[in-house]
């Protein structure tokens, strides 16, 4: 068995976030490399492979920071006796929660999210993981002096105090002296003000707001006195409900010591651990055990409820769509979809040229493509498609063929008219027309007519599309009604009055802009008929493309029609 297998036990892999990076393990031989100090506790054997071993604790804490300045750019240092996170876990909670928020309706990807996590430990492993793979911003409470101090000195380290605000706090407190703390208030204040995105929402959500927006320049440098971030404070409060989008902690687990002994023993029944246990003894043991430390944080919550999105066993927010949050089972269970790459389509068989030819098959899907990862052998990307585009190939191409249309053009109209695919909300796809009013769609390559209401740009722009809009919403809140309704691309604002001065114009238009970035990725989620990540790898002298499924209103039908549609161009290519 490969060392690096060791890395995350078979058992655990399989309830890995499909978007975990450390689904494939790293490379301990290029980690030995780059990394003295890993270089320091690895043995090589005749084949020339790397073990590491698992049961020193100064091992397991080379390899966390080793991976933590490689795949993260992170440097950060460990106290001997303090606890060492293990990454794949760690991202696996954060990935979750990122779940989590894109199901709440007010998030998107380039939404300021502001975090609380209780008991950062001495690597303030979740701050600065998330600050810097999502751009969170994080509040963060330690108990313990040692650990604290650590932490405090790996935000320093990193630069991210701007993004990270650390509190010392008294162990027998989770929230109570947190939130409501002028210097943490101050500090969330001038963070949230700092990010450019919130111009936008403010403006949407309050008028009186906007004075705020308005000192901000566009190099996002905020320089405020004491006075205006208390003012700041007060409307902030008076206006904004949600400060907090998600609080998260890694509680300790134990209520005594002897505990710690136990679940030892119990677990060398199940089998030896993988690696060393690390940590002091405070930060596994607490008064009553985790039972006893979450109960007080759900007691406290009530506290506070309106100003953290609560979602984790609990809500009170309605607008978190818990029932469809990725659970550990359905990660379990989402298996890949495989297709092996054959040699002799390929002049040179690398995943470079397997990566070249799924490539050139997805730009003529003309479906959206991001390169996650990227090495010699291996090659990730996500993969969004808003039309069924891979559907009726074999028929388009012979109906080309009869009109003496080049066979693939690289150009793909799906009617040859104006027309495009749009998801209906029901999971299947019909044709729109860009007119407005209501419209018949038709069938189209057998899927269902629908009848849809459709505004367009200029109905917004002329106020045509009164019955959308309910009276009493904002032009900014327009848009977004309209980009429920349109493409990704068909987000429009209503235009700026002409009475209005030039700043407010720029802010107006600023806010726009903003609002309309803040849409699309909401707008592509809504949209999308299929999100899946494919992975090019190689595993021994076998390429392979592992198809795994994100979400979509087509289902895993969708990624199943894709995988075909890339079967038949190996039997017969076409592109
Ligand atoms: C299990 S460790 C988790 C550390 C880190 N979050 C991680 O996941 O690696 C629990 C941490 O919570 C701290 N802690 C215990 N009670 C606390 C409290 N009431 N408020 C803040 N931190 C606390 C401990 O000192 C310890 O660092």
């Amino acid at each position: 068995m490969a060392p690096e297998k060791k890395f995350v036990s078979s058992k655990l892999n399989k309830f890995m976030h499909p978007r975990n990076p450390y689904r494939t393990p790293p490379s301990f031989k290029k980690l030995s490399m780059k990394f003295p100090e890993f270089r320091a506790y690895c043995t090589y054997d005749v084949s020339g492979k790397v073990h590491l071993d698992f049961k020193n604790p100064r091992a397991v804490r080379a390899l966390t920071t080793s991976l933590l300045d490689q795949d993260f750019d992170l440097k950060v240092s460990i106290p001997d006796d303090r606890l060492v996170p293990t990454l794949p876990l760690r991202l696996n909670y954060l990935l979750w929660i990122e779940d989590l928020l894109t199901h709440a309706a007010h998030y998107d990807s380039e939404h300021f999210v502001l975090a609380i996590d209780i008991g950062v430990g001495a690597a303030c492993v979740y701050p600065l993981l998330g600050a810097k793979r999502f751009g969170w911003c994080f509040v963060g409470t330690e108990s313990d002096q040692l650990s604290f101090t650590s932490a405090h000195t790996n935000v320093q380290n990193n630069n991210l105090q701007d993004k990270i605000f650390l509190k010392k706090v008294e162990s027998n407190i989770i929230f109570k002296d947190v939130i409501g703390e002028e210097k943490v208030k101050s500090w969330t204040l001038e963070c949230k003000l700092r990010s450019k995105v919130d111009i936008a929402e403010c403006s949407k959500k309050c008028a009186e707001c906007e004075p705020q927006a308005s000192q901000l320049n566009p190099q996002n440098e905020v320089n405020f006195d004491e006075g205006q971030v208390k003012a700041e404070i007060k409307k902030t409060e008076e206006c904004s409900t949600y400060l907090y989008d998600f609080t998260m902690c890694n509680p300790p687990f134990f209520s005594c010591e002897e505990e710690t002994d136990t679940m030892k023993k119990s677990k060398k029944d199940r089998g030896e651990p993988l690696s060393a246990p690390t940590g002091a003894i405070h930060e596994k043991v607490t008064e009553g055990g985790e039972i006893s430390f979450i109960t007080k944080m759900i007691e406290e919550s009530q506290l506070f409820k309106d100003k953290i999105r609560w979602g984790v066993a609990w809500t009170f927010d309605p607008s978190l769509k818990l029932n469809q949050v990725k659970s550990k089972k359905d990660m379990a269970t989402n298996k890949p979809l495989i297709l092996m790459m054959p040699r002799s389509l390929m002049s040179v068989y690398s995943v470079p040229s397997a990566w070249n030819m799924i490539n050139k098959w997805l730009h003529h899907l003309k479906v959206k493509v991001q390169v996650l990862k990227s090495s010699k052998y291996f090659i990730s990307v996500n993969v969004k498609a808003f039309k069924a585009t891979w559907l009726h190939q074999r028929r388009k191409e012979r109906q080309n063929m009869r009109r003496g249309v080049g066979a693939s053009n690289g150009n793909m109209n799906i009617d040859g008219n104006n027309s495009e695919i749009i998801e209906n909300g029901n999971g299947r796809s019909s044709k729109r027309k860009r007119e407005a009013g209501a419209e018949t769609c038709g069938d189209h390559d057998g899927e269902m007519m629908m009848k849809v209401n459709i505004c367009t740009d200029r109905d917004f722009k002329t106020n045509r599309c009164s019955e959308a809009i309910p009276k009493n919403q904002s032009s900014l809140d327009c848009s977004l009604t309209s980009s429920h309704l349109g493409s990704p691309h068909s987000i429009s604002v209503k235009e700026i009055p002409q009475n209005h001065s030039k700043q407010e114009n720029l802010k107006l238009t600023q806010g726009k802009d903003k609002l309309q970035n803040l849409n699309k990725g909401k707008q592509e989620r809504l949209e999308s008929i299929l999100r899946c990540n494919l992975q090019v790898k190689q595993s021994g002298a076998l390429i392979s493309l592992e198809a795994f499924y994100l979400g979509g209103s087509s289902g895993k039908d969708g990624l199943n029609q894709l995988l075909q549609f890339m079967r038949n161009q190996l039997a017969k290519p076409t592109v």
